[in-house]
């Protein structure tokens, strides 16, 4: 197996406990509480903002004009359609939009971000792909996991739009870029610098299974009650 596929069995226990939260859980049964997903879909636009500007940091680095296409327009799909199915769900739940400009970026959101931002201005183009795909990959494993495990229920999920958008074969297809890009920009690397890359991409997938985590538990930090 490539270095880059392999990185997911690197990671084994925390990305199945991420599949196994309660939040991931509820929403492929379609009974996760309402307030939870409101205070996720808040926090996830506004995560998803800075997100989009990892792939700026990394399309900076980027030597070769495809690679830099790909940047821009992995960049620019989560712009337009990721966050307009967001902005869908926020219709649905009453949530105006303005609401956004005044709702706090969670300490742990902010946590995230900045791991990653960080990442996106002091690593190569390898660390960048390492800190960027669990946010992916993750999301596709599990939906696609969701949506065969609870094939019989999807019809009536209220959260089955959410599902059939991450379980959506189209990634697919960026999945095999990000693999083989990865693997060919590790090609010269020493076993230490591999070590680095699996490092930030595990960080990355505990970052995912505590973003469930704080969504569950609507924590905003140890200051807000
Ligand atoms: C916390 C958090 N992590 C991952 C995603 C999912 N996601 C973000 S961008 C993208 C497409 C390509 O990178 C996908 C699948 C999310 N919405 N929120």
């Amino acid at each position: 197996m490539s270095f880059s596929r392999s990185l997911k069995n690197k990671a084994q226990t925390i990305w199945e406990a991420g599949y196994h939260h309660p939040f991931v859980q509820e929403l492929g049964q379609g009974t996760l509480k309402k307030e939870r997903f409101q205070f996720y879909l808040k926090q996830d636009y506004l995560y998803l903002l800075d997100y989009t500007k990892v792939y700026a940091l990394g399309a900076v680095k980027c030597k070769d004009e495809e690679l830099l296409q790909r940047f821009v327009e992995i960049q620019h799909s989560i712009l337009t359609t990721e966050l307009a199915l967001h902005r869908q769900y926020m219709k649905q739940f009453d949530i105006d939009f303005n609401e956004l400009k005044t709702t706090p970026t969670s300490l742990f959101n902010r946590t995230y971000t900045a791991n990653m931002l960080a990442v996106g201005q002091t690593g190569d183009l390898a660390e960048i792909l390492a800190t960027i795909l669990p946010c992916a990959w993750t999301y596709y494993d599990y939906a696609m996991g969701l949506k065969e495990k609870y094939a019989d229920q999807l019809e009536e999920n209220f959260y089955k739009s959410w599902i059939e958008m991450y379980a959506n074969a189209d990634f697919l297809e960026s999945f095999s870029w990000f693999f083989d890009t990865l693997d060919t920009l590790v090609e010269n690397k020493s076993v230490i610098e591999k070590q680095r890359i699996e490092a930030i991409f595990t960080a990355s997938v505990e970052f995912e299974y505590l973003f469930w985590e704080m969504s569950y538990q609507q924590n905003l930090g140890i200051l807000h009650k």
